[in-house]
């Protein structure tokens, strides 16, 4: 029986597509998933999977914080070592970000394949210095393949969880009405500058018959303190591709996971950025879309000041007066999120593990 080992850790952008490749291996896989004690992996792998914790952290802070914080990030080797040995792994796949740096060095020593998957379009510090040690390097965007060019990447966009590619339904507890559906998210965390940013437009947007579910993520201490008709606020959904399937507008960060479910949507989109991402990579990943006519920019900026509003009122303007569709600038968008859909990047990925593992 052919055993994977995961490692991905962290954010939702790094669990959901190990989640998808998971999900599609043939039955004959087995699983094993390694992650960082207290992060988001101990809430989202589901139990079938055994979860293994290494102690490995980003490499914040300066001084000798940032130098115990590598040593820690080298030391999670021995461990991943010991586990490669004792469950028999064939293969290694990682979604990139820190735990993939001792999980490409210890398949490497132990002579397993492994298999690097980089979803922005500005690839991580890791990909960048270790993807020529992994026997492939797979990424969601060809503006990536454009910056690795030691690794020749394989592109092959970035896998969703399989109901963003069927048919789901709106949640019941979306307001009700004919008008349109906006939805605001700020990835997996939530974004309390986005969030500040959306606030002061709900007002009108509402009064003028807009619906709206804004996701603001479980940090944000102004959350549940707008009260209004067709607002629907929540900390965290589950329930995203129903959401994204049925909304008319999107107000996102520019995650890659958020950006790849999107397209599969084919939900037009105002992303901004968040501008602290390693190396501005969601400014790419943003770009990325925009080139597409997907999506348009708005760059963060201070509660108040006109661009958000004056991007939503012109995209959404046509839908809230009951334009004829003709004049409804959302429509090209939705080719172009189509235009960066990849709906089979799970099983592009399988058939590389498949490879790799002398299957294929
Ligand atoms: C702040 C930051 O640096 N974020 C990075 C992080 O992703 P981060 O997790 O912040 O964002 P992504 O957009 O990649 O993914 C968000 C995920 O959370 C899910 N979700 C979100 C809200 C919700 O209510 N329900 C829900 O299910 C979305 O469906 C999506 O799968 O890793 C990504 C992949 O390397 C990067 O592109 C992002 O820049």
């Amino acid at each position: 029986m052919p055993t994977l080992l995961i490692a991905a850790s962290g954010t939702g952008g790094h669990l959901f597509p190990a989640l998808a490749v998971a999900e599609a291996l043939p039955a004959d896989w087995q699983v094993h998933w390694v992650g960082v004690p207290n992060r988001l992996e101990t809430d989202l792998v589901p139990s079938r999977y055994p979860l293994h914790m290494v102690r490995a952290g980003g490499l914040q802070g300066r001084g000798l914080r940032k130098l115990w914080n590598l040593l820690q990030l080298l030391l999670a080797v021995l461990p991943m070592r010991r586990l490669i040995r004792r469950e028999g792994v064939s293969v290694v796949f990682s979604s990139g970000g820190y735990i993939a740096a001792p999980a490409i060095l210890a398949a490497r020593w132990c002579g397993v394949p492994v298999v690097l998957h980089e979803s922005n379009a500005i690839p991580g510090r890791v990909t960048r210095l270790l993807g020529p040690l992994c026997t492939t390097v797979a990424v969601g965007l060809p503006q990536a393949a454009e910056r690795l060019s030691r690794c020749r990447p394989l592109v092959c966009g970035t896998p969703v969880r399989r109901d963003f590619l069927t048919p789901t339904p709106l949640p019941e507890w979306v307001p009700g009405g004919d008008g349109p559906l906006l939805l605001v998210m700020g990835g997996s965390q939530g974004a309390l500058r986005l969030n500040r940013m959306v606030r002061p437009l709900l007002p009108q947007l509402a009064a003028s018959g807009c619906r709206i579910v804004h996701l603001t993520g479980s940090q944000d201490p102004e959350a549940g303190t707008l009260r209004l008709d067709g607002v629907a606020e929540r900390a965290f959904s589950e329930e995203l591709p129903g959401l994204l399937q049925h909304c008319d507008l999107a107000i996102s960060r520019a995650g890659a996971g958020s950006l790849s479910e999107l397209a599969v949507c084919g939900t037009p989109a105002i992303l901004v950025p968040f501008p602290q991402a390693a190396d501005r990579h969601q400014d790419a990943n943003a770009a990325a879309a925009a080139s597409l006519g997907a999506a348009v920019i708005v760059w963060q900026h201070e509660p108040g000041e006109p661009a958000l509003g004056r991007a939503v009122w012109r995209l959404l303007g046509p839908r809230l007066r009951g334009a004829a569709t003709g004049a409804d600038p959302l429509e090209p968008m939705r080719d172009g999120m189509q235009a960066l859909a990849v709906r089979d990047a799970d099983r592009r990925l399988v058939q590389v593990l498949e490879q790799v593992s002398g299957r294929g």
